[in-house]
C-alpha cells in the first residue's frame, strides 16, 4: 500500500456510483467522499437506497458503474484483499449475525485469530479489553441467547472493533432493539465517535445524529439529495422530502 496514499485520502470515497436491481435504479450517481474521523448519519426513507450504499462499500454488493475507494484503495473483487477489506471496514447490522454456539468472547476472537493471524491468548486478551469498553465483560463466557439485545449488540461492535477497522459501518443498529436498549447501545456508538473513529451510520435515531455526528447525508430514490451538517439538516431542510421526513421521525 502507498502508505503517502493512504494518509491523505478520504477513508471513503465512491464516485458515479450506480447500482440496478432488475429494472430498479437504486443507487443513482453518488459521489461522496467521508475523511477519516468523520462521523456520517445516513438517513432517508425505506427503500432510498441507503443499506445497498452500506453494503456496496463493504464490496457485499457488487456496483454497475462508478468507482468506490476504501482508504485511498480500490474495493478488492476476491482473495485475500476482499478479506482485508472486510476487516477493514467493520459492519454492524440490525441483526447482531453473532454465532450462536460459540461464547460471546469466542465470538469476538475468531476474526482476529482467522483473520488477522492472532494468537489465541493475544486475541483473548484484547476481546476482554473490548468487551470490557462495550460494558459486558461479565457476559463473556455466556451464549448470545443468554444476553439481551443490546448486550447482543454490543458484544456485535466489539466484535467488529476486534478486527482492527479504518472505519465502522452501521445499519440501523438499534432497530431490532428493545426501546431501553437502544440507549446503551447509541451510548457505545457515540464513544467510539469522541475517541476519533470514522463512522457511516444509517439510523433513525436523530438524537444520536445531533449528539455525534458531523455531517447527514440524506437519501431518496437512490439519490443523496441532502449532504450537510446536522443544524442545518435539523433546523433548515432543504428539500419538501427531507422536511417531510423529519417531521414524520421527529413526532414519532
Ligand atoms: N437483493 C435485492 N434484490 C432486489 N431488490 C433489492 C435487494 N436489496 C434491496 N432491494 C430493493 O432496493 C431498494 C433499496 O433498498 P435498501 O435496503 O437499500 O433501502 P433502505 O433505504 O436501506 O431501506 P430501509 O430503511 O427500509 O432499510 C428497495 O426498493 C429494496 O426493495
Amino acid at each position: 500500500m502507498n502508505e503517502a496514499t493512504s494518509s491523505t485520502a478520504p477513508m471513503i470515497r465512491t464516485q458515479d456510483v450506480n447500482k440496478h436491481f432488475g429494472e430498479l435504479h437504486v443507487l443513482k450517481d453518488i459521489t461522496i467522499e467521508v475523511p477519516r474521523g468523520q462521523v456520517v448519519v445516513v438517513a432517508g426513507p425505506s427503500g432510498s437506497g441507503k443499506s445497498t450504499l452500506c453494503r456496496t462499500i463493504n464490496r457485499l454488493e457488487p456496483i454497475d458503474s462508478g468507482t468506490i475507494e476504501v482508504d485511498g484503495e480500490p474495493l478488492p473483487k476476491e482473495g485475500k484483499a476482499l478479506a482485508k477489506l472486510r476487516a477493514d471496514v467493520g459492519m454492524v447490522f440490525q441483526q447482531f449475525n453473532l454465532f450462536a454456539h460459540k461464547s460471546i468472547v469466542d465470538n469476538v476472537t475468531l476474526g482476529p485469530i482467522k483473520v488477522r493471524g492472532k494468537s489465541k491468548s493475544a486475541a483473548r486478551e484484547e476481546a476482554m479489553e473490548l468487551l470490557t469498553r462495550v460494558g459486558i465483560a461479565d457476559q463473556a463466557e455466556k451464549f448470545p441467547a443468554q444476553l439481551s439485545g443490546g448486550q447482543q449488540q454490543r458484544a456485535a461492535i466489539a466484535r467488529a472493533l476486534a478486527m482492527n477497522p479504518k472505519v465502522m459501518m452501521f445499519d440501523e443498529p438499534t432497530s431490532a432493539l428493545d426501546p431501553e436498549m437502544v440507549q446503551e447501545v447509541l451510548d457505545v456508538m457515540a464513544s467510539l465517535a469522541s475517541e476519533g473513529m470514522t463512522m457511516f451510520v444509517i439510523t433513525h435515531e436523530m438524537g444520536f445524529a445531533r449528539r455525534a455526528a458531523h455531517r447527514v447525508i440524506f437519501m431518496d430514490y437512490g439519490s443523496v439529495i441532502e449532504d450537510t451538517s446536522p443544524e442545518e439538516f435539523f433546523t433548515n431542510p432543504r428539500t419538501e422530502r427531507a422536511q417531510d421526513f423529519l417531521s414524520k421521525i421527529l413526532t414519532h
